[in-house]
């Protein structure tokens, strides 16, 4: 058998260990229940081994982890308590733990930075990856300074950027969709689709984060990270294996080919922040009265940007990426719409909405809808839905993405190239907006968003 894997966590006192990595981490041993971890918790925080433990085995309750499995893993999880920006400390941390190892940085960005910079001073043991969580950088410069300081301290191979939508299995479904039919294949082009709208809009409003979210706000949390990954899937060209190196290469030559539609960001881009409403029965007050808003930042709530993927396969085709909070329902979906027939028979009545496939990402299915028969006049024609059910997922998408970086495998996390990529593409919106060249616009809480957006864009 070979070695565990250490996964030292750390923040392991943080929301985020609790909320996504021990649950995420749950949902990867109910599925592996023999695969070999030990887990290292560290925080300034206080608490012993035995805390520790309960937190670990708190995680593991109830989440389907086979009993003598989360007993082993419960009882080899080991806390230390230590303050990562004191170089003593973490020195003292590293002593005595051998590879594989895997430090996650479960930190604010600015501690992790700082960390990576006294890590650079000390000696790494062999085979250590790095996983670290959005936002990586605030922009392309920062992302860039990032990725020099990581590589000083081990190969961009063993350098795990988490986006958890990696882990998700209806983003994953991408793939096998495209590159498993045949139907869909000379479908997947400029030639026969008009334009393709990427959103997620939630229900959910600020809960909570606003030291976080403040300070990014919806096109940073979700375009500039999750939505350009969807992006990249939708509109790759086909990896001959599921290959870290070729389905990430392809991934990047998406992004590599993409800006914003027009070069201009002012007419290319809209934003908007949720004022006071009810939102699944709950009243939600305004985002600048949230508490910890400071609404000197000016931050958006819904965001929508229209990108052009300039290459061969997909020049002059809108992709639309849009996302927000507290809207009235939840659209967390990939609408495909596909260009008219060159010709339809003089006399066949009422086809004129075009041909669409939604694949959505929650709950999981691909609706394909198309004109058809309606009844009693043959030649009438209404448009009708055919719906596959996705099957559930097998783990939590932390679950996949940690499961990834436990055996040493990229392939679900982001390449140092298209991190950069990412900010590259919407660093002219942010200027714009920050520049003011783009009005803010505001929604109720609970409503679909500004007067006049709508959730799919008229068509052009
Ligand atoms: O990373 C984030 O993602 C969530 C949406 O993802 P989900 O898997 O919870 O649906 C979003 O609510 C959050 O603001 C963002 O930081």
């Amino acid at each position: 058998m070979s070695d565990p894997t250490t996964l030292v966590i750390l923040g392991a006192s943080g929301d985020l260990t609790s909320r996504l990595l021990l649950p995420g981490l749950a949902s990867l041993l109910a599925v592996e229940p023999d695969r070999r971890v030990h887990v290292v918790g560290v925080d300034r925080a206080e608490l012993d081994d035995a805390g520790w433990r309960a937190k670990v085995t708190e995680a593991f309750t109830g989440a389907g982890v086979p009993e003598d499995a989360a007993a082993e893993v419960a009882a080899d999880a080991r806390y230390v308590q230590a303050d990562l920006l004191e170089q003593e400390q973490l020195a003292g941390l590293l002593d005595g733990l051998g590879g594989p190892l895997v430090l996650y940085f479960a930190l604010p960005p600015q501690v992790s930075q700082k960390v990576c910079g006294l890590l650079e001073r000390l000696e790494l043991p062999e085979d250590t990856r790095l996983a670290l969580e959005k936002p990586f950088g605030h922009e392309l410069e920062s992302a860039q300074e990032l990725n020099v300081q990581l590589l000083k301290l081990v190969p961009e191979d063993r350098i795990h950027r988490v986006d958890h939508f990696l882990g998700v299995n209806t983003i994953l479904n991408l793939i096998g969709i495209r590159f498993a039919n045949r139907l869909l294949q000379p479908m997947w082009s400029a030639e026969h689709i008009e334009r393709v709208v990427i959103s997620y809009d939630e229900t959910l409003a600020l809960e909570g984060r606003a030291g976080y979210y403040d300070g990014a706000g919806a096109l940073v949390d979700m375009i500039q990270s999750h939505l350009l990954q969807i992006l990249a899937f939708f509109a790759m060209e086909a990896p001959a294996s599921l290959d870290e190196v070729e389905v990430r290469s392809v991934k990047a030559q998406v992004l590599r080919a993409t800006r914003v539609w027009g070069e201009d960001p002012t007419t290319a881009s809209r934003r908007a922040r949720y004022t006071a409403g009810r939102s699944e029965d709950r009243d939600v007050p305004s985002y600048v009265d949230e508490e910890g808003v400071d609404p000197a930042n000016d931050t958006e709530t819904l965001a929508e940007v229209v990108l052009e993927v300039a290459n061969a396969r997909w020049a002059g085709v809108p992709f639309v990426l849009r996302s927000g909070k507290a809207l009235r329902e939840p659209a967390k979906q990939v609408v495909v719409t596909f260009r008219p027939p060159r010709h339809v028979p003089t006399g066949l009545k009422d086809c004129t909405e075009p041909d669409q496939l939604i694949l959505e990402l929650k709950p999981g299915a691909v609706d394909v809808v198309l004109s058809m028969n309606a009844e009693g006049d043959p030649f009438e024609l209404e448009q009708k839905v055919i719906r596959a059910e996705l099957g559930k997922s097998r783990m939590l998408p932390y679950g996949e993405v940690l499961a990834g970086i436990l055996d040493g495998d990229p392939l679900l996390s982001i390449r140092g190239d298209v991190a950069e990529d990412c900010w590259r593409i919407v660093d002219p919106v942010l200027a714009a907006w920050r520049a003011g060249s783009v009005p803010m616009q505001d929604y109720p809480a609970g409503s679909d968003g500004p007067d006049g957006w709508g959730v799919v864009p008229p068509r052009s």
